[in-house]
């Protein structure tokens, strides 16, 4: 797919000036968000990068209408839904799910894989013929996971299986858009090679748009088409992924591409040939 047919038309996600203030004393704010905007494409991957604390989760949670913005808008395949409240949001929310970091605590322990797995479907009061254990099943299927192992708990499988755990649970609900939030940043490389080749398999398969959120700069020109770079609340440099590296503008993406171990040369041409 070329870079003109994903961002072509109306995106699927749209972000316009948002800002997100946090009160942090009787007289205090703190402004985490300070008027960013953004697009994603259809079966696009747009990465967001900065250093910790420059707001990138805060955006991801607006986005996912998680949190609620102070100012600013956020409209999804066309439609406002910065203010959707009860059966509106909830189907929003079957439109958009997010993969969390931390596949443990963001999995409840007490809970067996189906009942997590099946989770997105009660929220959403899906009706499906025969049940969602079929539908779990194949989804843990999809993600590599032996479907016979849906009565286990989340403790009882490794990291880069738990996260596949995480996936199968976004991907039961057919989202159109999928936030990552650092969601392969607790793996092993090795583990993180497969959750991201599985991440874009998925991407081919069924044109999920991914918003990816990563402190790793390799991770995130492995996988995002576009770019944005955050710093201190304000996206200050987006782009083609390839402009982003290659030709970055703004000095606070130079400084942060610069802090990064350069990667052998020979390699990286053996890549992109
Ligand atoms: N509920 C809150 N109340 C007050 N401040 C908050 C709250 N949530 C986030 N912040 C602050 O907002 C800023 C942005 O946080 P955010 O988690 O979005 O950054 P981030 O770029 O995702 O960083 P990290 O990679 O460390 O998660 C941080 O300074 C954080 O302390």
């Amino acid at each position: 797919m070329t870079e003109d047919s994903r961002t072509q038309a109306t995106p699927l996600l749209r972000v316009t000036d948002v800002v997100k203030e946090f009160r942090t004393g009787p007289r205090t704010v703190f402004t985490a968000v300070k008027g960013v905007s953004f697009s994603v494409g259809r079966r696009e991957t747009l990465g967001i990068v900065g250093e910790s604390g420059s707001g990138k989760s805060t955006t991801a949670r607006i986005a996912a209408r998680l949190t609620d913005p102070t100012s600013g808008s956020i409209e999804f395949d066309g439609a406002d839904v910065t203010s959707k409240k009860g059966a509106d949001l909830r189907a929003f929310r079957g439109g958009v799910q997010v993969v969390f970091q931390d596949p443990y605590s963001s999995l409840n322990p007490r809970h067996t894989v189906e009942q997590v797995i099946s989770a997105p479907l009660r929220y959403q009061g899906r009706k499906v013929p025969g049940g969602y254990r079929r539908l779990v099943k194949e989804a843990m299927d999809r993600v590599g996971l032996n479907p016979d192992h849906s009565g286990r708990y989340p403790a009882q499988f490794s990291g880069g299986q738990a996260q596949r755990i995480g996936i199968a649970r976004a991907l039961v609900v057919e989202p159109q858009l999928v936030i990552c939030d650092e969601a392969v940043s607790a793996l092993d490389v090795s583990v993180q090679a497969q959750v991201l080749d599985l991440l874009r398999d998925l991407q081919r398969e069924r044109n999920f748009s991914y918003i990816f959120i990563a402190h790793d700069l390799a991770v995130v020109r492995q996988i995002a088409h576009r770019v944005a770079v955050m710093r201190s609340g304000e996206i200050v440099e987006q782009g083609a992924r390839d402009a982003i590296f290659d030709a970055p503008q703004h000095p606070y993406t130079q400084a942060l591409l610069e802090a990064v171990p350069r990667v052998n040369p020979e390699w990286e041409t053996a890549r992109r040939s």
